[in-house]
């Protein structure tokens, strides 16, 4: 599908994307056993309105909980959560759902979760477009130009238990933007899909924002995926541990001074490593275990990253 066609969403227009910051985020899950699983332990956060994001990590390091919670569909047990002015962190089940039918849109993982699978693609929109009023719904673009735009032109009465997954899920993206929202969030949008349909859900999520400005934060595992988007988040352990901007990679620092090595590194330097860090420079540091050599002033980029600085026996 040619990504020259602008999706205009009438009279709702362009809504802008919106901004988040999270600060402290902790989400805590109560097992049936009655045990507390900690799902995240502090994350700090901004994103800015139009930004695209992709969220990597770890199954288990609190990717889907985050997103969950950037979606007020479920509240943080502490710390604050804002989405442009609004503190959603603070808000009520009222105010929340109305956030989330109008200003925010969450594709949950797995296209049937978001879909009424007996019914056909034309009445899926017109169920997510139920908390519009009737006024913006008049002016909203039909509902046949956007399957057209997601390239169902011909499944517009078709029943969802009938389609494909590529189908699905790209009728879950146009359910997803039917009420032009600001933020556009999405669980593992491509997982399950063949390469042909992972990228033409891709390319119409990055088409669609395109045209809507709407800020976008996916959660994928796939590298092809993340690699569309011009920055990366990855959790650890319930924390943003490093981020990925326009192709450079970076640790991130986070509470308390808490520093997630990098994979690769983590292996070389397993938990427990005992560690010097010595500040070298105004902006450079050096990690080294004990016994190794301290690199000279000036020592490589390599050594001041949290690279293994050579080993040699002190004697
Ligand atoms: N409903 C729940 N009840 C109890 N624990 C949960 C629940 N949902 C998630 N968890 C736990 O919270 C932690 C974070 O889970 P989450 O699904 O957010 O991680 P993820 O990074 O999205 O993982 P994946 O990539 O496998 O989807 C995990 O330890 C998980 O087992």
């Amino acid at each position: 599908m040619g990504s020259d066609v602008r999706y205009d969403i009438g009279e709702l227009g362009r809504p802008g994307g919106i901004g988040i910051r999270c600060q402290g985020v902790v989400h805590l899950y109560r097992t049936f056993e009655g045990h507390d699983v900690v799902a995240l332990q502090g994350v700090d956060l901004t994103i800015e309105p139009g930004e695209r994001v992709a969220f990597l990590g770890p199954s288990g390091s609190g990717k889907s909980t985050l997103l969950t919670l950037l979606g007020g569909i479920q509240k943080p047990s502490a710390g604050r959560i804002f989405l442009g002015d609004d503190e959603i962190s603070r808000l009520g089940e009222r105010s929340l759902a109305k956030i989330r039918s109008r200003r925010v849109s969450t594709m949950l993982q797995g296209s049937t979760r978001n879909l009424l699978p007996y019914a056909t693609a034309r009445q899926n929109i017109a169920f997510a477009r139920l908390a519009m009023t009737s006024a913006e719904r008049r002016n909203a673009v039909l509902d046949v130009d956007l399957l057209r735009r997601v390239g169902l032109a011909d499944q517009v009465d078709q029943v969802v238990s009938t389609m494909s997954g590529g189908q699905r899920q790209r009728l879950a993206l146009a359910c997803a933007v039917s009420t032009g929202p600001q933020l556009l969030l999405a669980d593992e949008p491509t997982s399950q899909l063949s390469h042909e349909d992972r990228d033409h859900v891709i390319e119409l999520i990055h088409g669609l924002g395109d045209d809507l400005d709407t800020t976008i934060v996916v959660v994928t595992h796939q590298p092809e995926v993340a690699a569309t988007f011009p920055r990366t988040v990855t959790m650890k352990g319930g924390r943003v541990g490093a981020e990925g901007r326009d192709g450079a990679e970076y640790v991130v620092i986070g509470a308390e001074g808490v520093v997630h090595l990098p994979t690769h590194l983590a292996e070389q330097w397993p938990q427990g490593t005992l560690v010097r860090i010595e500040p070298e420079e105004m902006d450079r540091l050096v990690v080294s275990r004990p016994g190794a050599r301290t690199p000279a002033v000036g020592g490589t980029d390599t050594d001041t990253r949290g690279h293994a600085a050579p080993q040699e026996d002190p004697a």
